[in-house]
């Protein structure tokens, strides 16, 4: 596969290190001579030369952080539909020869055009400040000087270069290309670049023949866009940034998995679309059938088809959850990594969550340890601590869990207590490790143990769910003891007992668990001694220790944030690893009624569609491992909800990725928040309820805008339509049309910046094209009639095309504005915003006609006893607005 590597690099390019990562992957180099090619060591590099690497290859980011330049953001406005059909309006009226119509409808696309990249770019920088908040670390070696011992210290991932020594644990992202130097029961997920779901094993290989494997293959190397799911390591960077294998895989591609969001708009966009393009064959249909006009009605046709276009509805869209986002970062710290994600929260009705940490606080506190029998038995919290001790001594990077913490506290206190009792736990002089004191500190560094030593670790992994420490003991030569601690289940499985000792155990835990404690067994093997490294395979013929119980608080402001969801009518489900029956015990504690209790097995017994089914109506899965979560969440999407997950945990990701938005606090591990779409400030789950809220709200006023504005479109429509067959001219020229469209859309833009009514956030909003329909044809024929009423009015008052083209366009303005305050949901005062919005419509309704510039369009003064007239049809409309609205004649909508 060297071959493919160097393929990659274009030929001339002065790349760092081609030539060591050709030889990296291919040749079988020792860890020291892939050092050596990189011009480093394993204590890493020197700050200073890190700095000129980094002036050398540029920053490890995949794409450039600095924001887009003008023209391409402009370019790329010119991709959505919306511009498209105008564009392509644009060309057959410039083939009809229809020059002022090309000439506005060139206009209207460069006015929507800059809104929308101005919009767009407010709405990235303000997110990427936002994102920068939350971004990821790297732990990295470096020294000082060159004679100065190796800082292990965390940097911004994009500070990385090629040379430096990380270290990585569960948990973090693989910063970059990097081969292995040491690793201990590493494995890596690599979906992202393999799209293999299960997790893969890394290690350093014992033989080169293993370097013949496929690139992705090769035990040695992890690759930048995969991350550790368990096991611990240290690593040499090879390549970063654009030179890495995910930049060479990813070029170009976004890779976001679409949401509610993007199936919505899109949905709607091109039922517009639709409905658009049907409308222009018709006003040349009936303008030919019934009047007996010819081609010469062609840019006519498409200036009603423009006008018809809510082109303004990716501004609106922008500008709304961008707002939306900034006031809940101000407000509430809640930061949303991904706009659409704003809409997808709002329109959630089901949010699964994972128990620990969640829902509690994940500050255990060791609650009993009892031997096989039931009674109190100090041996099974000390091998209980000797396991939490040496996991965490023998990771290279000591991953803090709640769990290992409370048992080691709770070791020491009984180590106290019974100093004189018990010779297990040895009091002082402690020997002080630096990697544990670092991140525990004193309390459990003082609780390590002289009397045994860690030999080997297999580390916890959430599908096995335990984990075994290798020890010797001083008093047994030539034998390894291994310790095993984990989910009960998961160890009984692996203990030599019989089948009654089994059932007793389970028993005993299944009350404990009843209690609301978390439970781990406890069990021992010995071995002889070996200097081979121990693997999952010699986890077995055990014996069986006893249990461990772990009470965990309830998280203070658990059952009010699950209160205000069950109001905004979002259902709760809890997607566990935990033991069924403590599950049960916090979910009711929580008032939340957990019904039957589906755990993991069961879920692999059933498919797709009997699990969707099932899922629906459970509210609490236990020993679930991330697969089983992930199914979870695919199978409640298939049954058509709109699913969110909150978790904070390595074996959410899966579930993360599967949810249509994804949440997490803001101090869980760097793979979660990198998977999540929106991060919580802290673990206050209150804040949840606030964010569904803003994204109801940015999605109402979404909605009101297009209510609003398809709804007045459908009338003009309606109102060109009869015109055109009952006058002897057209009822208006197409670039009185554009130009009316133009001021519509701007005016518009002001509903971004409504607040919408209370009640709309009370259930969960999505955007769904057919629901406006109703709504759409009732409002948009009152539109048409005032419309109808004005031609009358019209008839009496004036003669000749120009008055008629006036009193119209100052009649449709001052309507619109009308329209906008009168169907907008909210019932506070409007917003200053809108109050400009109508205000200048209407003046321009009023004013335009009367200008040089109302002049070149082809208007003019109308006579003053239209005014009157106008303002009784005015006074009509508002009032049968107000009728409609009243009588819900017209629901529906978001
Ligand atoms: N440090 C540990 N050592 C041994 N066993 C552990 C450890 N952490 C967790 N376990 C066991 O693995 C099981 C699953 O843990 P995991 O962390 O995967 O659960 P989870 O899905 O995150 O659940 P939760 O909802 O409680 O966060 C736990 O119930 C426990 O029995
Ligand atoms: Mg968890």
């Amino acid at each position: 596969m060297a071959s493919a590597r160097s393929a990659a690099v274009p030929a001339g390019t002065e790349r760092a290190f081609d030539h060591v990562l050709t030889g990296v992957s291919g040749a079988g180099l020792t860890p020291l001579e892939v050092l050596r090619r990189l011009d480093a060591g394993p204590r890493g590099l020197v700050e200073d030369e890190a700095q000129r690497r980094l002036e050398r290859y540029g920053e490890n980011a995949v794409l450039p952080r600095r924001p887009a330049a003008w023209a391409w953001r402009l370019l790329g406005t010119l991709r959505d539909p919306f511009t498209a059909v105008l564009l392509g309006l644009g060309v057959i009226s410039a083939v009809a020869t229809s020059w002022s119509t090309a000439c506005v409808i060139a206009v209207l696309v460069a006015v929507s055009c800059v809104l929308r990249s101005a919009g767009e770019y407010r709405a990235d920088r303000s997110a990427a400040s936002l994102r920068d908040l939350v971004a990821t670390t790297a732990t990295v070696q470096r020294r000082a000087a060159e004679e100065s011992a190796p800082l292990v210290r965390e940097i911004p991932v994009e500070e990385l270069v090629p040379g430096d020594v990380v270290r990585l644990g569960p948990g973090d992202m693989v910063p970059a290309d990097v081969r292995l130097l040491r690793a201990d029961g590493l494995t890596v997920h690599q979906a992202a670049l393999t799209g293999e779901s299960a997790p893969v094993s890394k290690r350093v290989p014992d033989a080169p023949a293993e370097l013949a494997r496929p690139l992705f293959d090769q035990p040695h190397l992890c690759f930048a866009g995969s991350s550790v799911t368990a096991g611990t390591a240290t690593a040499v960077v090879t390549a970063t940034g654009p030179d890495t294998h995910f930049a060479s895989a990813h070029r170009g591609l976004a890779g976001r998995r679409t949401g509610a969001f993007d199936r919505s708009v899109n949905g709607i966009s091109w039922t517009l679309i639709r409905f658009m393009l049907l409308t222009a064959p018709l006003v040349l249909l009936a303008n030919a059938v019934l009047r007996g006009r010819g081609l010469e009605t062609l840019p006519f046709a498409v200036a009603v088809a423009v006008g018809l276009t809510p082109e303004m509805l990716p501004v609106i869209v922008t500008t709304a959850l961008a707002r939306g986002a900034a006031e809940l970062a101000r407000r509430v710290g809640v930061i949303v990594k991904r706009l659409p994600a704003l809409h997808d929260l709002g329109a959630v009705d089901v949010l699964c969550v994972d128990k620990t940490g969640t829902l509690t606080r994940d500050q255990l506190a060791v609650g009993c340890y009892l031997d096989a029998e039931g009674r109190t038995d100090p041996a099974v919290l000390h091998w209980a601590a000797v396991n939490s001790l040496w996991t965490i001594q023998l990771a290279d990077v000591p991953a803090p869990d709640a769990l290992d913490e409370a048992i080691l506290a709770a070791a020491e206190t009984e180590g106290d207590a019974a100093a004189d009792g018990h010779d297990w736990l040895a009091s002082a002089p402690a020997r002080r490790e630096p990697a544990l004191s670092a991140v525990r500190g004193p309390a459990v560094a003082r609780a390590t143990f002289t009397d045994v030593n860690g030999v080997d670790v297999i580390p916890f992994d959430p599908v096995r769910r335990l984990v075994t420490a290798v020890v010797a003991r001083p008093d047994r030569h030539g034998v390894h003891t291994l310790v095993v601690k984990g989910a009960v289940e998961d160890v009984l499985d692996r203990c030599a007992i019989d089948e009654e000792t089994r059932a007793r155990v389970l028993r005993l835990a299944e009350r404990r668990a009843a209690d609301g404690l978390r439970l781990l067994a406890v069990a021992l093997a010995d071995r002889p001694a070996r200097t081979r490294p121990y693997t999952r395979a010699d986890e077995r013929g055990l014996t069986l220790l006893g249990i461990v119980g772990l009470r965990d608080e309830l998280a203070a402001t658990a059952d009010d944030a699950l209160a205000a969801l069950a109001r905004r009518g979002v259902a709760v489900k809890v997607l566990t690893g935990d033991h069924p029956g403590t599950a049960a015990r916090v979910c009711a504690e929580l008032g939340l009624a957990p019904g039957e209790i589906v755990t993991g097995d069961r879920i692999d017994g059933l498919d797709d569609a009997r699990l969707a089914q099932l899922a629906a109506g459970t509210a609490v899965f236990a020993r679930c491992t991330p697969a089983h979560k992930a199914r979870v969440v695919r199978a409640l999407r298939r049954g058509g909800h709109t699913v969110g997950f909150l978790g904070d945990g390595v074996n959410d990701v899966p579930a993360m990725h599967a949810a249509d938005v994804a949440l997490c606090p803001r101090d869980a591990v760097d793979v979660t928040r990198e998977a999540a779409d929106v991060v919580l400030a802290d673990k206050d789950l209150t804040v949840i309820d606030a964010a569904v809220a803003a994204g109801r709200r940015s999605t109402g006023n979404i909605a009101t805008y297009l209510r609003i504005a398809v709804s007045s479109n459908v009338g003009n429509v309606i109102s060109m339509l009869a015109a055109g067959v009952l006058l002897p001219f057209l009822p208006m020229l197409p670039a009185q049309v554009l130009v009316q469209n133009l001021c519509f859309d701007v005016s518009q833009l002001a509903f971004a910046y409504d607040r919408p009514d209370a009640a709309d956030s009370r259930r969960p909003a999505v955007l769904r094209p057919y629901a406006f329909s109703r709504y759409i044809t009732v409002f948009g024929l009152v539109n048409a009639g005032a419309d109808l009423a004005t031609f009358a009015v019209l008839a009496v008052f004036t003669s000749g095309q120009t008055a008629f083209h006036s009193g119209w366009f100052t009649e449709n303005l001052i309507t619109q504005a009308l329209v906008m305050l009168l169907l907008r949901t909210a019932a506070g005062p409007v917003p200053s915003a809108l109050r400009w919005a109508t205000g200048s419509l209407a003046a321009i309704g009023l004013l335009l006609p009367l200008s040089p510039l109302g002049a070149a369009l082809g208007l003019g003064a109308l006579p003053l006893a239209y005014y009157p007239c106008l303002l009784v049809v005015l006074a009509a409309y508002g009032a049968a607005l107000a009728v409609c609205r009243r009588s819900r004649l017209a629901s529906g909508g978001a």
